[in-house]
Order: C-alpha cells, then sequence, then structure tokens
C-alpha cells in the first residue's frame, strides 16, 4: 500500500471511531433511509453512452496530495451548475477534510444545486461510511480495491447495494482486477480504472488502455485521472471506453462548463 493511502486509511479509522461516537448504526440507517431517493447514478452514464456521448463524471475538487491546492475560487453550487448545464451525467464530490479540503456538505449543496446523481469520493473502509454516504444524499460510493480486502469489499459492496447506492469499484493493476473479479458482485456496479498510480502519482492513460484487453466481455468502465483534452477522450473512445471521470483539468478552468463542452 502506498504511503499516502497508508495515511489516509489511518485518518479514516480515526473519523470512523468519531462518526461511531457521534451516532449509533441504528441512527445513522434511519437517516440514510430517510435521506432523498438516489438518482440513479450508472442508469444516468448508460444514458449518455447510449446516446452517443461520452458519459462524463465531472469532478468538484478543491484539492489532492498530488497537486495541492487545484481551486481557489471554490463554490460547488456554482460548479454543479456549470457541469450540470455542459452535458455531465453525473457529478463527484470530494468529501474527505485533511487530504483533498472537501466537506460533505459540498456532497449537500453540489447535488441540491442540479438534478444530477452524485458519487461520494472518499476513502470507505467501513459500513458506516456507506450509511452516512446515503444519510448526506450520495447516489454512488467509491471502493477502492487497493484498500480493501476481499471479503472488505464484498461487505461494503453488500451494504452499498443494500441502501440502493451504485458503487464504482477502482482498481489500477491487474492484480486488483483479479480481486476485484473474485469477489463475484453482483449487479449495480462499475469498474473504474485510475490511471494515476498512488505511489508516485505518475498518471498514465495507457494504464486504462493496457487493462483492456483483461476485462470479460459487458464489464462497463470508467478510466479515471488525467483526462486534460479532446484528444484524449477521443483516443479513449476509440478503444471502447466511454465513460469519465475528469477532476483537475476542468477544475483548474474559470468557467468549468465551458472547459467541459470543449472535452466533450
Ligand atoms: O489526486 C490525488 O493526488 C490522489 C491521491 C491519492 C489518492 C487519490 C487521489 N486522487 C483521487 C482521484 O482518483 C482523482 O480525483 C480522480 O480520478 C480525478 O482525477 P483528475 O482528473 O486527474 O483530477
Amino acid at each position: 500500500m502506498s504511503d499516502i493511502l497508508h495515511r489516509i486509511l489511518a485518518r479514516k479509522c480515526e473519523e470512523i471511531a468519531r462518526l461511531g461516537q457521534r451516532y449509533s448504526r441504528a441512527t445513522l440507517e434511519d437517516l440514510a433511509r430517510a435521506a432523498d431517493a438516489p438518482r440513479g447514478f450508472i442508469a444516468a452514464l448508460d444514458a449518455k453512452v447510449a446516446a452517443g456521448s461520452p458519459g462524463v463524471i465531472a469532478e468538484i475538487k478543491r484539492a489532492s496530495p498530488s497537486k495541492g491546492l487545484i481551486r481557489a475560487d471554490f463554490d460547488p453550487l456554482f460548479l454543479a451548475r456549470e457541469y450540470a448545464s455542459a452535458g455531465a451525467a453525473c457529478l463527484s464530490v470530494l468529501t474527505d477534510e485533511t487530504f483533498f479540503q472537501g466537506h460533505n456538505a459540498f456532497l449537500v449543496q453540489a447535488r441540491a444545486a442540479c438534478g444530477l446523481p452524485v458519487i461520494r469520493k472518499d476513502f470507505l473502509i467501513d459500513e458506516l461510511q456507506i450509511l452516512e454516504a446515503r444519510a448526506i444524499g450520495a447516489d454512488c460510493v467509491l471502493l477502492i480495491a487497493a484498500a480493501l480486502s476481499a471479503a472488505q469489499l464484498k461487505d461494503l459492496y453488500d451494504c452499498a447495494r443494500a441502501f440502493a447506492l451504485d458503487v464504482l469499484v477502482e482498481i489500477h493493476d491487474a492484480d486488483e482486477l483479479a480481486a476485484v473479479l473474485g469477489a463475484n458482485l453482483a449487479g449495480g456496479w462499475l469498474l473504474g480504472i485510475n490511471n494515476r498510480n498512488l505511489r508516485t502519482f505518475e498518471t498514465r492513460l495507457e494504464t486504462t488502455l493496457d487493462l483492456l484487453p483483461h476485462l470479460p466481455p459487458g464489464l462497463a468502465v470508467v478510466t479515471e485521472s488525467g483526462i486534460a483534452s479532446r484528444a484524449d477522450v477521443e483516443r479513449m473512445r476509440k478503444a471502447g471506453v466511454h465513460r469519465f471521470l475528469i477532476g483537475e483539468s476542468l477544475m483548474r478552468q474559470d468557467r468549468p462548463g465551458a472547459a467541459l463542452r470543449a472535452l466533450l
């Protein structure tokens, strides 16, 4: 496991302990059940792709471990509306406070500002975090294979599905792909291939392209990280990848919506 992932997960353990002190599991379950109905994250991506467009998950991210501060002028409501009007299928909102300067409130604000489904982008290793995600309105959660054992992945996936959340399962290499496929997850999930190596932060689009021949037919793939130009989008689409998670290249623009339109 990379140093940064190790540090992030250590922090998450502290946060989970605080969450458990603040709320009982039963209370979090009640809050999750009382939340606004999920908007259908995978369905929104599929609809774009079926219509012949790229399915873009547009990310709302103020900072990251690899890049530091990315956007000083940070308004989730403005960003969500920009992305929605530019044709994004879904939103991704960083909720991690320590390493990404995110916040749960940003997800709430972004989701309320538009009709798009939203993924809670965080480092989820405990069912309480899954319940919290649904309680704040998330429509999808991220599960990172590098952070989870096979048993944890299956348990968190089952918990998410029990609360009608879609799941984006993220891998970076062939070993992680084998572990995810071995977990025999049923429906309601997508495979994310992160082009960023979390150990070195090197970002190569070939990460996605090289893994494609190893995927079972029919598995929907999201290429994540490092998509910065229309040429990048076209390169992926020529290889049969039609779903994208795009953050930094949009977040650095004054008008992220215009930048997204240019990419599409
Ligand atoms: O971005 C980082 O520095 C990072 C470090 C450690 C774990 C995760 C990290 N990034 C999360 C992401 O996966 C990206 O925010 C997402 O794929 C969008 O990437 P980009 O378009 O390159 O901003």
